[in-house]
């Protein structure tokens, strides 16, 4: 019969998007792995299983959207959420018919998520509060970083440095502090490029360097503005795959980006079930 998947990608963070409404799925974290892998399967840096949120048994409580994106990063680890992902699921809704352009609500297991397609396939996510949660370093080569530590439901560290981030070593994971961040932690580092513009690199956990981490450039918008002493305000993050806008208020938070469907296709059962 086959398993219908597809394949998308917001400023090239790129995510393999599994049909599974009722909920049916057994996505173990081998799968996840498989599909990931860019040799053995799809290839991608996570995977957005696309389920009412009836059929989640760990879904927050309260949750109030039909559709729920269980996240999961390409080692097969469990996220509370995912910017870029999040983009990239309210697109497919839309493809699929599973939704109607413009606003609508996606679950996810850091609360629902109020999202709106726009005509040109861009989508704004109001991501809730970003909020600075302390200090921390990060280790790159042996060499110390100072971050700011933001919780954007998902744990991150931001390291604003006038080092050339161009010539950072991310294919190790930075060293950080596991008394501060027991369940791991996402590290940007970010140049400030002008007073609206940021140019970031991350390294996320669960998966490696990526092209781009959505929770990421809101978390470091957040992090630059606490660091001037500004409530709010917007800017530009440019990452290696793209460019998104982050908007920081006092009650919340918007992030605004691509989002782009590659492919659409079936697995076959005999690689489903060989892993
Ligand atoms: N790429 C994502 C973040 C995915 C989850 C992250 N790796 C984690 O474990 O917290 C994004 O666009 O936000």
């Amino acid at each position: 019969m086959g398993i219908e998947f597809a394949k998308g990608h917001g400023t090239q963070n790129d995510f393999v998007v599994l049909a599974d409404a009722e909920g049916k799925l057994e996505l173990t974290d081998d799968r996840v792995r498989a599909l990931c892998d860019r040799n053995r399967g799809l290839g991608a840096d996570g995977v957005l299983r696309v389920v009412r949120s009836e059929h989640v048994a760990d879904a927050p409580e309260g949750t109030k959207a039909e559709w729920f994106m269980d996240y999961r990063n390409a080692d097969g680890s469990i996220a509370e959420m995912c910017g870029n992902g999040v983009r990239v699921f309210a697109n497919y809704l839309v493809q699929a018919k599973l939704a109607e352009a413009g606003s609508f609500l996606v679950g996810t297991r850091a609360g629902d998520k109020p999202v709106v397609v726009h005509e040109d396939g861009s989508v704004t996510v109001d991501m809730g509060p970003a909020r600075i949660v302390g200090e921390s370093t990060a280790t790159v080569s042996g060499r110390a970083f100072h971050g700011i530590a933001v919780d954007v439901g998902n744990p991150h560290l931001v390291c604003v440095t006038d080092v050339e981030i161009a010539d950072l070593d991310l294919t190790v994971p930075p060293g950080h502090d596991p008394v501060m961040f027991p369940h791991g932690v996402n590290v940007e580092f970010i140049s400030q490029l002008s007073e609206s513009e940021l140019r970031m690199r991350v390294h996320e956990r669960g998966v490696g360097e990526t092209r781009s981490c959505g929770t990421g450039t809101v978390a470091a918008v957040a992090a630059v503005l606490h660091r001037s002493g500004r409530a709010g305000g917007e800017l530009l993050v440019n990452i290696p795959g793209g460019q998104v806008r982050v908007s920081i208020g006092e009650e919340t938070s918007t992030l605004t980006g691509p989002a782009v469907l590659v492919a659409e296709g079936t697995l076959s059962d005999s690689w489903w079930l060989g892993g």
